[in-house]
Formats: C-alpha cells, structure tokens, sequence
C-alpha cells in the first residue's frame, strides 16, 4: 500500500524532511511542520498511531510497545525477512520479533492494517544513560484508512492489547510461589511470594485415574478456563474452588501440579501456619496474579495448628516459671510466632469475599486426609465447588500406571491384580513403587507385576489379621461392657431390696 502511488510520494517527500529538517532555522522547521502535516492531513486518506519504545521515563520501555512485540512476534516470524531473536524476561522460549525498518500486514475482521519496526538515528553526540545505544529511538508505527477509525479505536487496539497478554502468559516461564514470613531475617520487607520455576512434569494423561474421573475433571477444567464471558454474565468473580480428599498416597499434590500443566497457571503453595493473621493473609491474595492456582494442603491440619500452638504455648508458660533465661527465649518465640491468628471467617473471606474477586482465572484448591473434619461452612458448594475424592487403586488407575511405568496394555497377570485390587486397599503410590523397575536385566515387566502381587497379598493378609483383632477387640469390649451392665444391675437390685427392707 504505501510504497504504490500517492502514498509513495508522501513517503518520500517525508523522508526528505525528516533527513534536512536539522538544516533549517528552528522557527522555519516548525512552520515547515505545520504546513506539511496540513497538506499531508489533506490528501493523505491514512492514519498513524505511533508507539514509542520509552515513552515515560528513560529507563522503562513502554508497556504497549512491549505488547506490541508480542503481538506481532507471531506475525512477524511469518512475514518479516529479518527478524530478532531474544529470551525474553521470563520467558521459556526464544522470543522472535520483527527487526528494524520491518513491516507487517494484519488483518481484523476484513480490514488490513499495516505495522512497521521503525527507528530514528540523531547524529548529536550525546552522553546518556539510555539503554542500548544512545541515539536510536525505536517506535512501532500503526497505519489504517481513516474510514476504519471507529474500528481501530474502539475494539481492534484492545484486541492486539489482550492477544499480547494471552500470549505473554503462554511464553512465560511458568513459576511456583511460596509465602514468606512477612519480615526476612534482615528486617526490611521483602515480597509476600517468593518463587522458583515451576518444572513438575505430571500431566492428565500420567495421572492413574479412572477414566471417566478424568473426562469429568478435564471437562470442568476446560470450561472453567474458557467461561470469562459466562462468569462477567452470571455476575460471578472467575474463580473456582476445588477440594481434593483422600488418604495419604492417592494423588492430591500429583493432580494439583497436572492441573496447573494443563491449564498453564502459576501455583501460590500457601502454608497458612506461617500467615500472621487475616490481613497478611488479605495480602497474600492481592499479590497473587491470574491465571493461577492457590492452594492450601492439609487445611485440617493447618487450622488445627493454630490452635495447637495456642494450647502448646500455655503449657509451656507453666514451664518456663520464673527462669530468666528461658523467659528471653519465651518471648523471642512468642515474638516470631506472635499474631498466627488466621480465623475461620478470614480464610472465608480469603475465598470469596469481596477482595477475592480482585483477580480473574484462579483456581482455589484445598487438599485434606479428613474431609469429615472440615467446617461445612468451609466447603460448601460456591466456596469449595467441586470435591473430588482421591482414593486407594482402582483396576482403572492400576491400568493407566503399567502404562506409564511398564509399557503394558495387558498381560496375563492382570485379571490376578484386578481381583487383589477390589478384595484391598492399596494406594496409587503404592502401586507405582512396586511397579517401579529394581533391575534393567531381564523381564522386568513381568517382575514388577510379580512385586506388586506379592505386596498385594502382604496387604489383603494384612488387612485380614487386623480385622481379625479389631473383632476380638470390639468383643472383649462388649463382654466388659455386659460385666460391667450386670454389676451395674445387682447393684441396683441390692440398693431395692435395702430400701424395701428398711
Ligand atoms: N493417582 C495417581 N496417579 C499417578 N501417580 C500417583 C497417583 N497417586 C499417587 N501417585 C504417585 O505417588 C506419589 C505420591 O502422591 P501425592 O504426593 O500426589 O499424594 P497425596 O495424595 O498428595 O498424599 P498426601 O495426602 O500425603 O499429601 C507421587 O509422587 C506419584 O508419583
Ligand atoms: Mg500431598
């Protein structure tokens, strides 16, 4: 478009201003300006809208010229003859973006658009602290037909603005956060999350799950990461809560690391214990960022440590008396631990209360061994919306994990271990350790099958021998028990009589 024609023209006699501009008097350059921008404005039927690299301050590159790179870097890979290449802050991958003096074509919705990587190179020496060299200027440069005004301003700007941050978000290296107390050993505020990459390699498919288990979970996940409309509809801040329960071993902590692989999410491991009270824990939440999973394990027993500690700290008052040295170290103690008053109704609010809804996409998953423990109040349905149960070795799940480990789809020693499986309990992560090669020599496939059916009998043997002394227990107790009602009986018997007699 603008190398043909009119547009050509206009071009170049820029260009020629631009390169002379610097001869002229100052007072000529600005009349000079004035009227070709006025002849310009006339016959030229384009519009430009210019974003520079530093707009505001020297030292921050602008956040829209940063979306605009990556906006365009897809495009650009595909179109520009030559490109740059660079890892990105905080990316994973290798970022490409168009190189200086490119030019890209966009389409949106039927009407073309043209990018350009352009720069301006000042001859003045000049000394500064300006990034990069001193004298080149960088600056995208957006051009449209002016009847595509109202197009450009009103929907396809924030449509470049929003696919630059979804694709931010894909390329980025994933991270997962930890809470740190809230003064580090220094005394000076640090941030609330401290991070490291997050590298943890379970996914849906490695989960041992039985499959109509996961078609729900990945179906409720997929609509849940696709439903920002639904979610702005039904007036509903976009969050969802999940509560996965089950013994030790059966895949809570696996499935929360699947889930945040599948959807691409950040995860906040929040160790509520060292949370000070509800506003540090206010805090914690308002520093979280979308697209990510906040999870507390084991909320039974976090709650339930603030209360320990409470009745620990009493009784170790007692102890302490009157000894000088054990008071310092009392109150140094009570100093670090001193406000672990997280409530009930803080982490409620924590959940869905109005500062909840201060971010979007977030996934809030609460992992517990006793889920019969937990306050309703704390689970119900709009708080904790799906409940998953994690439990002992299905045949299903055994299925999927001698794939993953063996390689297997069947073997005739399967239907032995379909069987021992429904007669026992046995965890997932019990399975897998058995099905875990001990030796690269040999058939080791069908060792690990032997492994684990031995392991199954120890457990079905074992479960055998408890039942067995769980009965005698309950027996001795009920055979006390009507000892102690008979005793009970003549008693009262014997008091009737004395009271009949007297
Ligand atoms: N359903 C499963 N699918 C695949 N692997 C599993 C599954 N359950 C457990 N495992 C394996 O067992 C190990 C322990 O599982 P995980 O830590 O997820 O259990 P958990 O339910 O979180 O236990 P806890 O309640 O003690 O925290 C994992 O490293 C994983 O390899
Ligand atoms: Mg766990």
């Amino acid at each position: 478009m603008w190398n043909t024609g009119m547009g050509s023209t206009i071009a170049s006699i820029m260009l020629m201003y631009a390169m002379f501009q610097q001869y002229f008097p100052y007072h000529l350059q600005q009349k000079i300006h004035k009227y070709t921008q006025y002849i310009f404005g006339r016959v030229n039927p384009y519009i430009q809208i210019t974003i520079h690299e530093y707009s505001g301050g020297r030292f921050k590159r602008s956040e829209a010229y940063m979306a605009i790179e990556t906006y365009l870097s897809a495009k650009s890979s595909k179109q520009a003859k030559r490109l740059k290449a660079d890892i990105g802050k905080n990316s994973k991958n290798l970022v490409l973006s168009m190189d200086d003096l490119e030019e890209v074509i966009d389409e949106y919705q039927g009407v073309q658009l043209w990018w350009a990587s352009r720069k301006t190179v000042t001859t003045q020496q000049s000394v500064s602290l300006y990034p990069g060299n001193a004298d080149d200027k960088r600056y995208y440069t957006l051009k449209f037909h002016k009847k595509f005004r109202g197009l450009v301003v009103d929907s396809y700007l924030n449509h470049v603005f929003e696919a630059a941050k979804e694709l931010g978000m894909k390329n980025r290296q994933r991270k997962l956060y930890t809470n740190n107390p809230s003064d580090n050993w220094q005394g000076y505020k640090s941030s609330v999350w401290s991070h490291v990459v997050f590298n943890h390699p379970s996914t849906f498919q490695t989960m041992a799950l039985d499959a109509d288990k996961k078609t729900d979970i990945l179906n409720d996940l997929t609509t849940f990461s696709t439903a920002k409309d639904y979610y702005a509809k039904i007036g509903k801040a976009w969050k969802r809560g999940y509560l996965l329960y089950g013994p030790p071993g059966t895949g809570k902590s696996t499935m929360i690391a699947a889930i945040a692989n599948m959807l691409e999410y950040d995860i906040y491991d929040l160790e509520l214990t060292s949370v000070k009270n509800n506003n540090e824990l206010r805090k914690l939440l308002i520093e979280t960022s979308n697209k990510s999973i906040i999870v507390i394990e084991d909320i039974d027993c976090s709650l339930d440590l603030t209360g320990q500690r409470k009745n620990k700290k009493s009784k170790e008052e007692e102890k302490v008396g009157e000894d000088p040295i054990a008071k310092k170290a009392k109150e140094e103690e009570t100093s670090s631990n001193e406000g672990s008053k997280v409530t009930l109704s803080g982490l409620l609010n924590f959940i869905d209360g109005l500062w909840s809804a201060c971010g979007e996409e977030r996934l809030i998953i609460f992992t517990t061994n006793h889920v019969e423990k937990l306050d309703p109040a704390l689970i119900r349905r709009g708080r904790m919306d799906k409940h998953i149960e994690l439990s002992y070795c299905s045949f299903g799940a055994f299925k999927v994990l001698a794939k993953n480990y063996l390689d297997l789809e069947s073997h005739h020693l399967f239907e032995t271990i379909k069987h021992l499986l429904e007669e026992t309990q046995m965890t997932p992560a019990d399975v897998a350790e058995n099905l875990m090669p001990k030796t690269i020599n040999g058939n080791f496939a069908e060792l690990c099958l032997e492994n684990l059916i031995q392991a199954l009998e120890n457990t079905k043997e074992e479960a055998k021998l408890k039942a067995g002394e769980e009965a005698k227990e309950r027996d001795s107790s009920t055979k006390d028990e009507a000892v102690v009602n008979q005793m009970l009986t003549n008693n009262e018997a014997k008091l009737n009589d004395t009271t009949l007699l007297e």
